[in-house]
């Protein structure tokens, strides 16, 4: 019986669970690792906090036009994103023979691409490799690391993450909101320890202490 190019309700079922899988832990995950990193950082907790501050006011919710001007925000979700990338490696499998670096790769050859592993190699991000450095971002991505593709959190290439602006989008309108009202610490029963289990967890949880900025 010959194959039928018809998308069937299954297909698309199975779209919607990756969609949901793919979408809701990492940008959730992002988050968290976010809210660690300026909770363990509170020069960065403010700055980001003066910014939003001053494209948005006290309580207005970031437009469109208010998200190009956090430049600050951006550059903590990039430095947030390269140390503790939610997705710790994507994998490609080689169609035909190829030659990459020296190497012969034979036809039907898996590789495995260790977003996390280059993300903190010295050689592509300096000595300051694994410190949170938000600055590094300042002349915008490209120009964060020694190597053109050194940073991708997302993937790179024809099937890189089709979520990311959405990601970002997200991550900047929830962050911002949080920062217009709360000043957060680590609670002392916070352990760091990153840790992989499909993406990159904190192993104890993320236990933070929230207070309203009205309190302060
Ligand atoms: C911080 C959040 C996110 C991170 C870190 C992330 C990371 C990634 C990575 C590393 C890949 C593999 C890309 C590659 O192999 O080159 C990927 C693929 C994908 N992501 Fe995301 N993602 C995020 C958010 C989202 C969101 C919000 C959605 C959808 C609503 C999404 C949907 C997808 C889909 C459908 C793919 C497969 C694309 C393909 O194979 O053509 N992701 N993501």
């Amino acid at each position: 019986m010959e194959a039928s190019n018809d998308i069937s309700v299954n297909d698309i079922i199975e779209e919607c669970k990756s969609f949901f899988f793919a979408g809701k832990q990492t940008t959730s995950n992002l988050l968290t690792w976010t809210a660690v990193l300026l909770a363990m950082h509170p020069q960065w907790q403010v700055q980001a906090r003066e910014e939003v501050l001053r494209v948005c006011g006290l309580r207005d919710i970031p437009n469109k036009d208010d998200f190009v001007k956090l430049k600050t925000l951006s550059m903590i979700l990039n430095e947030s994103l390269r140390l503790y990338p939610p997705t710790v490696a994507t994998i490609r499998r080689t169609k035909v023979d190829a030659e990459l670096g020296g190497y012969m790769i034979p036809h039907g050859t898996e590789l495995l691409i260790p977003i996390l592993a280059v993300h903190h190699d010295k050689a592509i991000w300096g000595n300051d490799a694994n410190e949170f450095n938000p600055a590094r971002f300042s002349g915008g991505v490209a120009r964060a690391a020694k190597h053109p593709i050194g940073f991708i959190p997302f993937g790179l290439g024809v099937r890189t993450c089709i979520g990311q602006n959405l990601a970002i989008l997200q991550a900047k309108l929830a962050l911002s909101i949080i920062l217009q009202r709360f000043s957060f610490k680590l609670a002392p029963t916070y352990q760091h320890a990153p840790t992989v289990l499909m993406l990159l967890y904190p192993q104890y949880g993320a236990p933070i202490i929230f207070q309203p900025l009205s309190q302060i």
